[in-house]
């Protein structure tokens, strides 16, 4: 087994940080290349032990996997230098927001292509990935693509027009929890409470409501209604929230990030916009 990985950026040190940390891909089965960071792929090499090359032969060599990680604009001339040498037996995988399996089989013709949106709690084997498979990947190949990924987290296999759903969600979705967290510690650090202890309170607060999310049959709702005494602390908090659209503004903001998946699929280049 070898993967490859186009891009060496925040989304594939997190899947190279997971893969490593667990025993299936080992770091000498992982090869990673990107367009001009030297110093950035040496940084991989010395941390996770992966090897780092720009030859497109040793990239391509019997590899079972391209995984494409670099940003949706850049995919086509990432993998220019690697059409010449790319085996039929290759599975072509993308991790990138809004491309399709369409497009990417318009470039490599009869190629297993896949379709992929993981997140970067794969650094700590907690990712949601979902995949979807393009026309010519064979069963062995999305069978061995979902376990490659499980390695990293939990998997679902969907239909890929929930794609762009996916990716508003569960793709961006840390960066939301991330904000919500830094709110509250910015209200612990407000309050009284030490930045270093406010950190570790949020995060295990996260950590013990998810999981009862994950577990239970209740719901979010019934979850935070069971915390709420009348006249208490929790209603003077959500009185708050409420009169500031918080609730509005955050299904907003995963639809906004939906749009916007859906135009990335569209456009090959994104000249007005030099972020993604
Ligand atoms: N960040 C996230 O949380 C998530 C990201 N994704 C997807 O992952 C992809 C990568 O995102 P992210 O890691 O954040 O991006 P980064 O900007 O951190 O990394 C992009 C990488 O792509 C490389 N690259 C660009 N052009 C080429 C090229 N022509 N040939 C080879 N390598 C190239 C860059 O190399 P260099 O530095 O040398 O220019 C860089 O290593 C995106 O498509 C995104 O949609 C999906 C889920 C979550
Ligand atoms: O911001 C982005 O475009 C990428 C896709 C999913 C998460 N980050």
């Amino acid at each position: 087994m070898k993967i490859t990985i186009i891009g060496g950026g925040s989304m594939a040190e997190a899947l190279i940080a997971g893969w490593t940390d667990g025993v299936y891909p080992s770091a000498s089965q992982i090869f990673v290349t990107n367009r001009s960071n030297d110093e950035r792929l040496e940084a991989l090499a010395q941390t996770y032990g992966v090897t780092v090359t720009r030859d497109p032969e040793i990239l391509t060599e019997n590899t079972d996997f391209i995984l494409l990680s670099c940003k949706p604009k850049d995919w086509e001339e990432a993998l220019e230098p690697l059409l010449p040498h790319l085996d039929s037996r290759t599975a072509v995988v993308s991790v990138m927001a809004g491309v399709t399996t369409a497009s990417m089989e318009e470039v490599v013709p009869g190629q297993a292509v896949i379709r992929t949106m993981p997140n970067t709690s794969a650094a700590v084997r907690a990712s949601m990935t979902s995949l979807s498979f393009g026309s010519f990947c064979s069963d062995e190949q999305s069978e061995r693509a979902v376990e490659l990924f499980r390695e990293v987290g939990e998997t679902a296999v969907v239909d890929e027009t929930m794609m762009d759903a996916v990716t508003a969600l569960t793709g961006t979705g840390p960066a939301y929890i991330y904000y919500l967290m830094e709110s509250m510690e910015k209200a612990a650090a407000n309050i009284g409470v030490p930045e270093h202890i406010g950190r570790e309170l949020v995060a295990q607060t996260l950590v013990g409501a998810s999981r009862r999310v994950q577990k239970e049959e209740s719901s979010p709702k019934e979850l935070y209604e069971q915390i709420m005494s009348p006249g208490g602390t929790t209603e003077a908090g959500f009185d708050v929230l409420k009169s500031r659209g918080v609730q509005e503004a955050l299904i907003d903001c995963i639809a906004g990030a939906y749009e916007r998946s859906q135009e990335l699929g569209k456009k090959k280049k994104l000249s007005s916009r030099s972020d993604n």
